[in-house]
């Protein structure tokens, strides 16, 4: 995979099995990171990225395989242990205190040696204007640009970002992608995005795979794969040697014309 500051994976999965309990999400999935890599990861509802997500986090137990982190595996199940050693999850409920300012909610979160607040307001001159303000009271936009600085100030290695978009319009997303891209590049983060609004997220990132029914059945460089919207489409619609002919994700689940074409 792309990266700019050094060709040695930052993050890696050697046949990672993920789900809950006796129900198996996830099956045997390799990844490789570089670092200042974004990695897109796409897939119709329930095919598994949050699975994946809370996985690499810790939050949930690895069904198989192994995390590894520079190079070192991560215990399985361990949150804390994960996120003390540079895996930092953006939840897709943000879980942002909202009585507390958004100041405060940085403050609380930084780590020694993470993003001073001078940064963060260099980055996200929204929040700097608004340091004194509840964060309850923030837009749903201002809201997810304070979820991701209060990542960013944990000083991750890995920053997990969990649909950035929920509950956004896609032109706010298009606003805050570019941020997904800053960070990578600037601070050599490997940002591992989940999102639904498909080009989108291929215009940002720098490699995507495909989750159907928690098999990657499409993965490669992100310019390829939003310039070949059929074989994103048959992805999507299960239609990959990995992947057996299914019923097919639900209508609203499919990339719709405007998400898939460039
Ligand atoms: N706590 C749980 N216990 C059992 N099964 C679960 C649990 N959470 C999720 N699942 C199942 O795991 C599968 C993958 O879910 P997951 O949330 O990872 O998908 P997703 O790709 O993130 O979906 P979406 O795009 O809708 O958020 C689904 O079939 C879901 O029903």
């Amino acid at each position: 995979m792309q990266g700019a500051l050094s060709t040695r994976p930052v993050l890696e999965t050697r046949g990672l099995g993920a789900g809950y309990g006796a129900i198996s999400v996830i099956r045997s999935l390799d990844l490789s990171v570089e670092p200042g890599t974004v990695l897109g990861i796409l897939g119709p509802n329930g095919s598994g990225k949050t699975t994946l997500m809370l996985t690499l986090a810790g939050l949930l137990r690895h069904q198989g395989g192994e995390v590894l982190l520079d190079g070192e595996a991560l215990p399985s199940g361990r949150a804390s242990v994960t996120n003390r050693a540079g895996v930092v999850l953006v939840p897709d409920d943000r879980a942002l205190f909202t009585g507390l300012t958004v100041r405060q909610n940085i403050d609380i979160a930084r780590r020694k040696g993470g993003m001073s607040w001078d940064e963060v307001g260099d980055m996200f001159p929204a929040l700097a204007d608004r340091a004194n303000q509840r964060a309850g009271s923030l837009s749903g936009g201002e809201q997810q640009m304070l979820a991701v600085a209060r990542g960013l100030v944990q000083q991750p290695k890995v920053l997990l970002i969990d649909e950035m978009s929920m509950g956004l319009a896609p032109v706010i997303v298009e606003g805050l992608l570019p941020v997904v891209r800053r960070i990578a590049d600037e601070a050599g983060v490997v940002v591992v995005l989940v999102e639904q609004h498909v080009q989108l997220a291929l215009e940002v990132a720098d490699q995507a795979l495909v989750l159907v029914h928690g098999d990657a059945v499409l993965r490669g460089a992100a310019a390829d794969l939003a310039a070949d919207p059929s074989a994103l489409e048959a992805a999507y619609l299960g239609d990959s040697p990995k992947s057996p002919p299914a019923a097919g994700p639900p209508a609203d689940a499919a990339p719709s014309e405007s998400r898939t074409s460039p």
